[in-house]
């Protein structure tokens, strides 16, 4: 344990011992065995953990083998955000048609791939697209006994869309009211169970449906996602202020269609200005730059998350990226606020001294 304390989370920077990842660490005839339990089993950085892991353990006197295996318990700060839900994480945009549900599908999909228990709400109830994405436009939300909502499963998800409530092809005509105590059941008459993270898709823009979720539930924290171009950064930078305002933390920024790779030159055109989301500023981390790239649109099209359907294309790799980056930024404000929430609980006089 003394050399595994040596070791620190790269992007918590505390060491490995203190923050309770060492589940076993045992020793027989010169063989090292270390279990670690990751923060996230979506952990961006698994492979530098276990590389320095296994270096600290070669280092004690006698051990001339190291086994490291990997738990995975999803942090979060004290309270859940609902009964059984550790995250709720909204997927954002300033303007429409910048890619949100590709993201947000396609993040819930490689969250669940890694293992996490994730559910994913469609709360752009005015263009539901996640059932479709997911190839389950037909099925249909039931009620369970104790008529709560049942989410849908697909993928190794749990979903709720609009298009899965109503009558394909028929316009929602609502007024705010309505559409606030149609996002409350969604997020709290549902039978979520227990879920690491609920991605909520949310309608582009600053409007009701946001303000609604962000006073319904404690939001971990918020995604956004924009095009490189000018006339979509701006809408992205009011989606931020509106978070500000309504006090949920933005946990990073995806730049999708970045660029475009000519399938028959290899040749890079960066369609519309790649890298201009950090004209939006330090202190929101770059997530990932997803190219374009016809796979993501044909898997959308087809209802099979990219991610899932061709994993090595540059795009989905960038979408896998994201979820992980977006799975650690989330591991750091829970465990800051731990250790905040344990500072806040010594004693006066510890805090004195
Ligand atoms: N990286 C990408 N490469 C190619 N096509 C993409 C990419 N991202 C999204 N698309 C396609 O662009 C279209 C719009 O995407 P999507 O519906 O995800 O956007 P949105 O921002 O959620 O839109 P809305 O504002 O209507 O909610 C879809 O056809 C989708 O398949």
């Amino acid at each position: 344990m003394a050399a595994l304390s040596t070791v620190n989370d790269p992007e918590l920077h505390r060491d490995l011992v203190s923050l309770g990842m060492i589940e076993r660490a045992e020793v027989t005839g010169g063989v090292a065995q270390i279990k670690v339990n990751l923060t996230t089993p979506a952990c961006p950085l698994k492979g530098q953990i276990e590389r320095e892991v296994r270096e600290a353990a070669l280092t004690v006197p006698g051990v001339s083998e190291a086994v490291v295996t990997f738990g995975a318990t999803v942090r979060m700060a004290a309270q859940p955000a609902l009964p059984g839900v550790k995250h709720v994480l909204l997927v954002g945009s300033g303007k429409g048609g910048v890619g949100k549900s590709s993201v947000a599908v396609n993040l819930a999909a490689s969250l669940a791939a890694d293992g996490a228990r994730v559910g994913l709400l469609d709360a752009d109830v005015y263009g539901p697209s996640v059932a479709h994405m997911l190839g389950q436009g037909a099925a249909r939300v039931t009620a369970n006994a104790e008529r709560k909502m049942q989410p849908i499963e697909a993928f190794g998800m749990k979903f709720i869309s609009m298009a899965n409530l109503s009558p394909a092809g028929q316009a929602l005509v609502w007024r705010g009211p309505m559409l606030h105590s149609a996002v409350q059941q969604f997020v709290k008459d549902a039978a979520w169970g227990e879920l690491d993270y609920l991605i909520v898709d949310l309608p582009p823009g600053t409007g009701d449906v946001q303000l609604s979720l962000t006073q319904t539930v404690q939001v971990t924290g918020a995604v956004i996602v924009t095009t490189p171009q000018d006339v979509a950064l701006i809408d992205a930078a009011r989606a931020i202020d509106m978070f500000r305002k309504a006090s949920v933390p933005v946990l990073g920024v995806v730049e999708n269609m970045s660029y475009f790779v000519a399938p028959d030159t290899g040749n890079v055109y960066d369609l519309f200005g790649r890298g201009g989301s950090r004209k939006l500023g330090e202190g929101y981390p770059l997530l990932g730059e997803v190219p374009i790239d016809m796979e993501v649109r044909q898997d959308g099209d087809a209802g099979i998350p990219a991610v899932l359907a061709h994993p090595d294309t540059p795009a989905a790799r960038a979408l896998i990226g994201v979820a992980r980056n977006l799975a650690g930024q989330v591991s750091v404000l829970a465990v800051n606020k731990e250790l905040a929430q344990s500072l806040a609980d010594l004693p006066d006089q510890l805090t004195v001294v």
